[in-house]
């Protein structure tokens, strides 16, 4: 079904790179800064898997745990709902009136299917940040995180299928966008606040881009 939004006053901007690459501090700061609303597929699933009477919390479970794609017509209707349910928060501010509003959507699309069908049923995205950083780093952070996320898939075996999830099939997501030019990449090895700095760079151009052509 298609959505009740208009994709034509929608700014989507995909947020992708491995996990540990840092996609949610760099979210969380962008929101701040520019009013966005973030939308974490994995969040977005999470809360699903938790929700009481979901049909889909033992499947999401499995899926986030053995770090494989839970199917995309799922992901796609929480992404879906949560954009219409912000839209009709009536939000103000910058890039927000009636219908209109932006996006972050982080950790989505992972795999090709899910790119296809949300590029053509849903919106496309003006952007792709892609987060890069080896794995060594990425290995690290999610152990830290681990310690105190709570998250089934912050653990050395999660993280080790995780990162063949990313290499075998996310990274052909990006370098499909790479192909459109779509792509930002952004080292995410450096501080919080220079990663930050380089977002900055990318996300204001786009902004100010939009606004001249509205
Ligand atoms: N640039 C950075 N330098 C050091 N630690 C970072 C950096 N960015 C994020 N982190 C930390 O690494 C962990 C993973 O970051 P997160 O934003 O959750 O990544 P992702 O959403 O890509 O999995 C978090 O504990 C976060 O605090
Ligand atoms: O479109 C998506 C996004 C996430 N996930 C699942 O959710 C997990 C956690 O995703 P999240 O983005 O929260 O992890 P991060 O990269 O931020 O550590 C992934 O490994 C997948 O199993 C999924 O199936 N489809
Ligand atoms: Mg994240």
């Amino acid at each position: 079904m298609a959505p009740v939004f208009d994709k034509k006053n929608v700014l989507v901007i995909y947020v992708l790179g491995g996990p540990g690459a840092g996609k949610g501090t760099q979210c969380s700061k962008l929101v701040d800064e520019y009013g966005f609303c973030h939308l974490s597929a994995g969040d977005l699933l999470r809360a699903e898997q938790q929700r009481e009477g979901s049909s889909y919390g033992e499947l999401i479970r499995t899926y986030i745990r053995e770090g494989n794609i839970v199917p995309m017509e799922v992901t796609i209707k929480l992404l879906e709902n949560a954009m219409d349910a912000a839209l009709k928060e009536n939000r103000s501010g910058a890039g927000w009136s009636a219908g209109k509003g932006r996006f972050l959507i982080d950790g989505f699309p992972r795999k090709m299917d899910q790119a296809v069908k949300f590029d053509e049923e849903v919106c496309t995205a003006s952007l792709v940040l892609f987060y890069q950083t080896t794995e060594e780093v990425m290995l690290k952070r999610l152990m830290k995180r681990g310690e105190s996320s709570g998250r089934d898939d912050d653990n050395v075996e999660s993280i080790k299928k995780r990162f063949v999830t990313y290499k075998e099939t996310t990274m052909p997501v990006i370098n499909y966008y790479a192909e459109h030019g779509k792509v930002a990449e952004i080292d995410s090895t450096v501080s919080v606040e220079e990663v930050y700095e380089n977002t900055q760079k990318v996300v204001a151009k786009i902004l100010a881009a939009q606004e001249a052509s509205s």
